[in-house]
């Protein structure tokens, strides 16, 4: 149990089935960022500053009545990973990438079911993050409110009266909250409409990022969206918005699949189709490809010209394709061209698993 069966698996609770809105938004994010009153801000921080707070969360954390509403929480060091363990944690959108700089200083508290992570150290002494499957954004903030509530019994949080709570970068001051949708919209990239739906969400106060969060790419037609500023706004203001926001762009989406049914239907069903051949077949194929036919078969599988796939299975397989996971199951180096080779390999054997 623990961390060895969140880094030997690619299978996360936030993948469950049947989740609201499946067939477009894969996951629903709530973080909340709060820092200690008497600490330094964590890159300020020495090692043995930034092990008090990790020590002080731990305690926190192990407080009987918050582990009665919560669970357990287990605390892990980031440095008694390994770097590819490490990795699975950020491909498995449990921790950030700005945990594994100065890994030293940094921890994850980990709940089993991997719906709830706290990060410690990253850019704020506390990330605390609820991650569910689908449309669930009320339910990720009732969470993650909770287990905020909770540490706050034990915790001396820094807060002014006149800013809210106090985070090292002024954009998260405030509430310290980020909603966020993951969103699959192949529907919108196809018709070439994307480009022209993410401008205009992004002068309403809402940002567009790829599949790692801040500076990463978007990969294999996903999106993840979230609020821009935590100041000034209340957290139902901020996820009321953001659903909104998301119930427009289901909308924008449906509609894009729907022309393209009735437009383009054999040339959708082509691309699904080869895209759908090629995992089943191939037996080299790079990560970027990987993330490109698995975004076409999820299409495939939505609009039902694929059966006997669940989209959970899809986004599972996302994980087994990274880098980091691949490492992790051949037990040492790979070059470039066995990575390819062991990507295929799992891929035909999950798809004709079914
Ligand atoms: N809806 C989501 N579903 C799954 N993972 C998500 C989602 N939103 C964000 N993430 C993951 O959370 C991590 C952090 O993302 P991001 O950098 O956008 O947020 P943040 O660290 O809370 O923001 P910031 O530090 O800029 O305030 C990334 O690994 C990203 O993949």
């Amino acid at each position: 149990m623990g961390i060895k069966k969140t880094v030997n698996s690619a299978r996360s609770g936030w993948m469950g089935a049947g989740a609201p809105e499946g067939d477009i938004v894969v996951s629903s994010r709530i973080r909340i960022a709060r820092n200690l009153h008497g600490y330094s801000f964590p890159h300020l921080l020495d090692r043995e500053k930034a092990e008090q707070v990790i020590h002080a969360v731990q305690l926190a954390l192990e407080n009987g009545e918050l582990v009665k509403q919560a669970g357990i929480l287990e605390m892990n060091r980031m440095a008694e990973l390994s770097p590819v363990e490490r990795q699975i944690l950020v491909e498995k959108h449990l921790i950030s990438p700005n945990l594994l700089e100065e890994h030293e200083k940094k921890a994850v508290a980990l709940r089993d079911d991997e719906l709830v992570s706290i990060m410690v150290n990253e850019e704020d002494h506390l990330r605390i993050q609820c991650l569910l499957p689908g449309l669930q954004l009320e339910k990720a903030w009732e969470m993650a409110d909770k287990i905020d509530d909770g540490l706050e019994k034990t915790l001396d949080y820094a807060f002014s009266s006149k800013y809210g709570y106090l985070t090292a970068c002024p954009t998260n001051a405030g509430t310290g909250l980020r909603a966020s949708v993951m969103l699959h919209l192949p529907g919108l990239v196809l018709v070439d409409q994307i480009r022209g739906v993410l401008a205009s969400i992004s002068k309403l106060g809402f940002t567009v990022r790829g599949l790692y969060g801040e500076g990463t790419e978007a990969l294999g037609n996903l999106f993840q969206l979230s609020n821009q500023v935590t100041l000034g706004h209340s957290e139902e203001e901020i996820i009321s918005s953001l659903n909104s926001i998301t119930g427009q762009l289901l909308a924008r989406e449906r509609e894009a699949r729907k022309a393209l049914l009735q437009q383009r239907r054999e040339q959708l069903a082509d691309r699904v189709g080869r895209s759908y051949g090629t995992l089943m077949h191939a037996h080299m194929m790079s990560s970027e490809e990987a993330m490109r036919r698995i975004s076409d078969v999820r299409l495939g599988v939505d609009l039902q010209m694929i059966t006997g796939i669940a989209p959970e299975q899809l986004t599972e397989l996302m994980v087994m394709t990274r880098p980091a996971y691949l490492l992790k199951q051949a037990q040492g180096d790979l070059s470039p061209a066995q990575r390819d080779n062991m990507r295929a390999n799992i891929i035909r054997s999950k798809l004709n698993q079914r």
